[in-house]
């Protein structure tokens, strides 16, 4: 029996799955045969009129793909690494990601070739509550909605007039070669990516050794260590996913650079915390800063973003 991968069935999740299998291919020598895709359906797939906070939060692209794994439908999943929850279901375990790609986000428009040029009063379209902070920080003249399905599903939208810009994860761009749909890139010290984005997570059962040796040895290891600080600032701030929240962590020679930040709603106030450290101290790295910007920030604070203000 092939190895069986399972993934959400867009286009981009598709691509993921193919670069995993392509790796595993290639570290084991393996045929192509050896090695399926399979795609389903999530949650968050049926989900087009909402942002995915309304609807509920954590782990609408990953429950279906899980359950998949934990009945034994599929022996490992393949995720956007920002689309996984910082709880997993018992027994299984991110057990890889791949080297990360462009974190940044792109500017998307037909009409101004950044955001700063965009006339006042546009309509800026993203379902993501942290873009949408962000976009009104730095412009408070902008109008934000809500706007939701995949690449291709938004790139039509645009198209079509509802809205006059979307911001999109360059990194998905790429993997669809879409890349020349970005009219400008963020930079990320002013507009930070999600946290996890650009990186494509390995989840398998955590008893499955036969699976986990094939998939260590696709794991980039500065990619882990930089996932593990984002996760656990994530998993520390966040009980919901109603929260605007940003940051990156980057390792270069074992050195591992983090920051992170939380944002009102309207993009007005925000807290940020900046950590350096090596790469085995990922998880405490992430942590600390988490816990700095919940004592300057305060506990009332963070629940009133929760409430949506
Ligand atoms: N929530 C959807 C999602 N999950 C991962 C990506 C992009 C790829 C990545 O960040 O690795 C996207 C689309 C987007 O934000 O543009």
């Amino acid at each position: 029996m092939p190895i069986r991968i399972a993934t959400r069935g867009s286009p981009l999740a598709l691509a993921q799955a193919e670069e995993v299998a392509a790796r595993l291919r290639a570290a084991h020598g393996l045929a192509e045969s050896d090695i399926a895709v399979v795609a389903m359906k999530t949650t968050g797939d049926r989900i087009q009129d909402r942002t995915l906070a309304e609807a509920g939060g954590k782990g609408l692209f990953t429950k279906e793909i899980e359950e998949a794994l934990i009945d034994g439908r599929a022996d490992l999943a393949v995720h956007s690494a920002k689309d996984v929850p910082t709880w997993l279901p018992d027994g299984l375990v991110l057990s890889a990601f791949l080297p990360r790609e462009d974190v940044r986000d792109a500017f998307i428009c037909r009409i101004a070739g950044s955001l700063a040029e965009l006339p006042a009063g546009a309509i800026v379209g993203t379902a993501s509550l942290r873009r949408q902070a962000l976009v009104l920080r730095a412009r408070p003249d902008l109008e934000v909605v809500t706007l939701r399905g995949n690449v291709q599903t938004r790139l039509r939208k645009l198209e079509a007039g509802t809205v006059h810009a979307t911001l999109l994860a360059l990194a998905g761009l790429k993997r669809l070669h879409a890349e020349a749909e970005a009219a400008a890139l963020f930079d990320p010290q002013t507009f930070p990516p999600a946290l996890g984005q650009g990186a494509i997570a390995v989840e398998t059962r955590a008893d499955d050794s036969r699976v986990n040796d094939l998939v260590a040895a696709i794991n980039h290891a500065d990619t882990a260590a930089a996932l593990t600080c984002e996760r656990s600032f994530l998993d520390v701030l966040d009980g919901s996913c109603r929260t605007p929240i940003a940051g990156h962590a980057a390792v270069h020679d074992g050195r591992l650079r983090f920051g992170g930040l939380v944002i009102s709603h309207d993009g007005q106030t925000s807290f940020a915390a900046e950590r350096s450290g090596s790469a085995a101290e990922a998880e405490a790295l992430g942590r600390s800063a988490a816990r700095e910007i919940i004592d300057s920030a305060g506990e009332a604070f963070l629940a009133t973003l929760r409430d949506g203000h």
